[in-house]
């Protein structure tokens, strides 16, 4: 990576304490995103991808607390800032499609609104109805047809998988510097998930920092230019897709790769 990263993470620790005792979710990452790249984090079941990604949006709950780290963004430690600060970064710097869609959702709001205060909160000039053609056609390339019923349907009238669609679409308007994506296309048909591991390519290609959290390393050897491996909230390999591919110097990261390589 030539450029300096849009987002740097340093040394992050975020512990749960539980009566059980602590658990470590994340303990002691280092990561780089560069601007143009999509950054793959892959890690078994539990391993922390989420946790990671919810600290760097400084969205960890109780029982769970950051203990530690940076979070460089563009040049400053998110960190450091005050919870209005960050607010005002979320959404605008740094957008995240959750993994959980519907409960990420607001029940009460259509999805035109969804989209609406995706973009309105950072800019209180814009009007809904300047917006409309975009959303149709963001909504049309995240393989949803048929969009102007989609804007004003709620949350409940969608499926998981739709709801997961429109997640995608709000992060695409943000045009974020850096895209935080959660298993964005893990309840989609192929179909589908091609068509957003399109868009992703797209926003990539436009200039976007994407992190992609996935299970699946067929995803990543389509997508990623680099990739993390993460196995009980620490890093245990990482560097481009191409050579950790080529020479998987991890046991637990050829354990991952042994579907793929059935396929090959
Ligand atoms: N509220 C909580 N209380 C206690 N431990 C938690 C809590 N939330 C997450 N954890 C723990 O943090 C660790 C990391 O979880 P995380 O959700 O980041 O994993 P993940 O890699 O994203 O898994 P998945 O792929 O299944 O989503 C796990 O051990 C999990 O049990």
């Amino acid at each position: 990576m030539s450029e300096t990263p849009v987002l740097q993470i340093r040394s992050l620790k975020t512990y749960f304490y539980t009566k059980n005792g602590v658990v470590k979710a994340v303990d002691g990452v280092d990561l780089d995103v560069g601007k143009g790249r999509i950054t793959a984090l892959v890690g078994g079941s539990g391993s922390g991808k989420s946790m990671l990604s919810m600290s760097v949006m400084n969205l960890v709950e109780k029982p769970g607390r950051i203990i530690d780290g940076q979070v460089w963004l563009n040049g400053r430690d998110l960190r450091t800032l005050s919870e209005k600060e960050l607010k005002d970064v979320r959404g605008k710097e740094i957008a995240m499609i959750f993994q959980e869609p519907t409960s990420a959702m607001n029940p009460v709001l259509k999805v035109k609104n969804h989209l609406f205060e995706a973009v309105h909160t950072h800019d209180k000039k814009l009007r809904m109805r300047d917006k409309l053609d975009e959303f149709r056609d963001v909504l049309l390339r995240v393989g949803l047809g048929n969009p102007d019923k989609i804007l004003e349907s709620y949350p409940f009238e969608l499926s998981g998988g739709m709801c997961q669609r429109v997640m995608v679409a709000m992060g695409i308007v943000t045009n974020a510097s850096v895209l935080i994506a959660d298993e964005p296309t893990s309840s989609l048909d192929l179909t589908t998930q091609a068509a957003i591991l399109e868009e992703l390519l797209r926003l990539k290609d436009a200039g976007m920092a994407i992190v992609l959290i996935t299970h699946d390393l067929g995803v990543v050897a389509q997508t990623a230019d680099d990739m993390y491996v993460i196995k009980d909230g620490k890093v245990i390999e990482s560097g481009p897709v191409c050579d950790v591919f080529a020479s998987p110097q991890q046991a637990y990261t050829k354990f991952l790769m042994e579907p793929i390589a059935l396929l090959r």
